[in-house]
């Protein structure tokens, strides 16, 4: 696929086909992602791959947090919602970032770790792998962050869920970039 075409035709993907993406390929797709242009070359990021056991115990956590503060049938339609969409993902990569307590530096370490998430999907849509970055509330929740291992000084940057896609969405319309690009003379 030509990366023009790979470019505008990745998705992110968020229903999963029951089939496990190998841990190794993954890792592979991570170095090669990684060649990303970084500022002072601070490489300040770090990955963590869950599946199995702690993937079940996500899925769980998943449930809880959505159900919270609801009760009976309504309890265990949120929780059984939240659990399902979780189980059936069949690998999360969890990718942190060293926070500088320079603003400039953090925010450039950010594009840069950014960089790789988006290097990270388009690898992996060359290969038939979807995946998704997620950012949502439960992200946020101590419980989430004691799962994944987040350590003191880091910046959580996302959940990226990936697996071989089940359902691709269409494409969500794009603005004209001809109204936003300006030539200075
Ligand atoms: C920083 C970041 C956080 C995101 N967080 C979420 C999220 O929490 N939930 C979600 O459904 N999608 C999330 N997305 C994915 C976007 O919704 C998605 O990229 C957008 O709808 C465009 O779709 P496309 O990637 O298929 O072109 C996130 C994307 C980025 C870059």
């Amino acid at each position: 696929m030509d990366i023009e075409t790979l470019i505008k035709e990745r998705r992110s993907v968020s229903l999963f086909e029951d089939k496990p993406v190998s841990i190794d390929e993954v890792k592979a797709m991570l170095k090669t992602s990684a060649w990303v242009p970084n500022h002072k070359m601070t490489q300040p990021w770090r990955f963590t791959i869950i599946t199995g056991e702690t993937k079940a115990q996500l899925a769980h956590m998943a449930g809880e947090f959505m159900s919270r503060g609801k009760t009976g049938e309504e309890k265990d339609r949120a929780y059984n919602k939240a659990h399902a969409a979780f189980s059936q993902v069949p690998m999360h990569v969890m990718v942190f970032m060293e926070e500088s307590h320079d603003l400039k530096r953090r925010q450039e370490d950010y594009a840069s770790t950014s960089l790789i998430i988006h290097n990270l999907s388009l690898i992996g849509w060359e290969k038939g792998i979807g995946m998704i970055w997620k950012t949502g509330p439960l992200t946020d929740t101590e419980p989430f962050r004691q799962l994944i291992g987040i350590q003191p000084g880091e910046k959580f940057v996302g959940m990226i869920q990936l697996g071989y896609p089940k359902k691709v969405p269409r494409a969500m319309p794009r603005i004209d970039l001809d109204e936003r690009i300006t030539e200075l003379n």
